[in-house]
């Protein structure tokens, strides 16, 4: 199970931070070309990113948000960035299933340019507008290449004219809609940036929503939140052993030719199995054993 609880971004003119990238702990760390450089230090920033995926190994996913295409900087990102195989390329901004149909082919030249396997250079998308969001599903699925859209919520609060409420009202329709694109896409849906980055309590909040919400991680910007969203991720020992019981349940009631049975007065049926076994594959995904510690 590919696991993108949190993709972290850095920005592409600091040095430090890109060197240090990799050791705390992200999923996904997400080297940024866009608004978080300034538009003085767009060519520096993408050269350096550059020297360091040559130079540095990684362990972790590593993706490249590019500016977007309509920019003065959007193919260049590409050209130089493209050389040196990054795991992923994140679109800010995406709109509509045109976007992804563009990058898709220059990757494709790319691929073929560098000698690198046909397909092996994923695409994800960020949902910043309302425009975007209505097109949420087209763009999940414009090309084989997408493994995730995510919802850039600082720049879509601002096209929806609102501004952040501590129960994140003003997510609800964006989110809903971008969660459902995604699984009927068959792909990752990732949360927005939580900014305010000493709010431990109200990070602690929206990404407990956001998991109940469906969504499978987070983007983050700064190393302290990343452990916080592993820990809200990770299958309590409470789940893990309901999980079991829940299978365990049902392998008996199958012995008996029966396809529902009740545990402690709850039905158990095969969607509540399907749950139950994906608890159990999370739960060895992030390293967890049957009673729940950490290996
Ligand atoms: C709306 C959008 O587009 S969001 C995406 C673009 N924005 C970004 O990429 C911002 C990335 N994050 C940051 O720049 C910073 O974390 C800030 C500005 C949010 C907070 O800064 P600070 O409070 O100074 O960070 P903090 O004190 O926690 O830093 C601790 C250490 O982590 C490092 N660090 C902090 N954020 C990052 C990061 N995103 N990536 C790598 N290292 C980081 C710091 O360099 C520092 O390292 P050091 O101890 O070796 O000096
Ligand atoms: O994609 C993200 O999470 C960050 C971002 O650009 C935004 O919030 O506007
Ligand atoms: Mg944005």
């Amino acid at each position: 199970m590919k696991l993108r609880r949190t993709m972290m971004f850095v920005p592409g003119n600091n040095p430090g931070m890109l060197i240090n990238a990799g050791i705390y702990g992200a999923d996904t760390i997400i080297f940024d070309l866009e608004d978080s450089v300034a538009l003085s230090e767009k060519d520096a920033a993408r050269h350096l990113v550059y020297n360091a995926m040559k130079s540095i190994r990684y362990s972790c996913e590593v993706a490249v948000r590019i500016n977007h295409i309509s920019t003065p900087f959007g193919y260049k990102d590409l050209e130089t960035i493209l050389a040196v195989k990054p795991d992923l390329i994140r679109l800010p901004k995406a709109e509509t299933a045109a976007d992804i149909e563009e990058i898709d082919e220059l990757i494709t030249a790319a691929e073929i340019k560098h000698g690198f396997r046909p397909g092996s250079i994923n695409m994800m998308a960020a949902i910043e507008t309302a425009k975007g969001i209505r097109n949420a599903y087209d763009i999940a699925a414009a090309s084989p290449r997408m493994v995730a859209i995510a919802i850039g919520g600082e720049d879509y609060l601002a096209d929806l004219q609102t501004s952040r409420t501590k129960d994140g009202k003003e997510f609800f329709a964006g989110r809903g809609q971008l969660i459902l694109a995604a699984r009927e896409a068959g792909i990752h849906a990732i949360d927005t940036v939580f900014g305010d980055v000493n709010n431990e309590e109200d990070f602690i909040a929206e990404t407990t929503r956001i998991k109940e919400m469906g969504f499978d991680g987070k983007s983050v910007v700064n190393p302290r939140q990343i452990n916080i969203v592993h820990e809200i991720y990770a299958p309590t020992e409470k789940e893990i052993d309901h999980a079991q019981r829940v299978i365990a349940a049902y392998e008996e009631s199958l012995a008996r030719k029966s396809g529902v049975v009740s545990l402690n007065g709850k039905m158990i049926d095969i969607p509540v199995v399907k749950r139950a076994q994906r608890t159990l594959a999370y739960a060895n995904a992030v390293g967890k054993n049957e009673r729940g510690t950490t290996l």
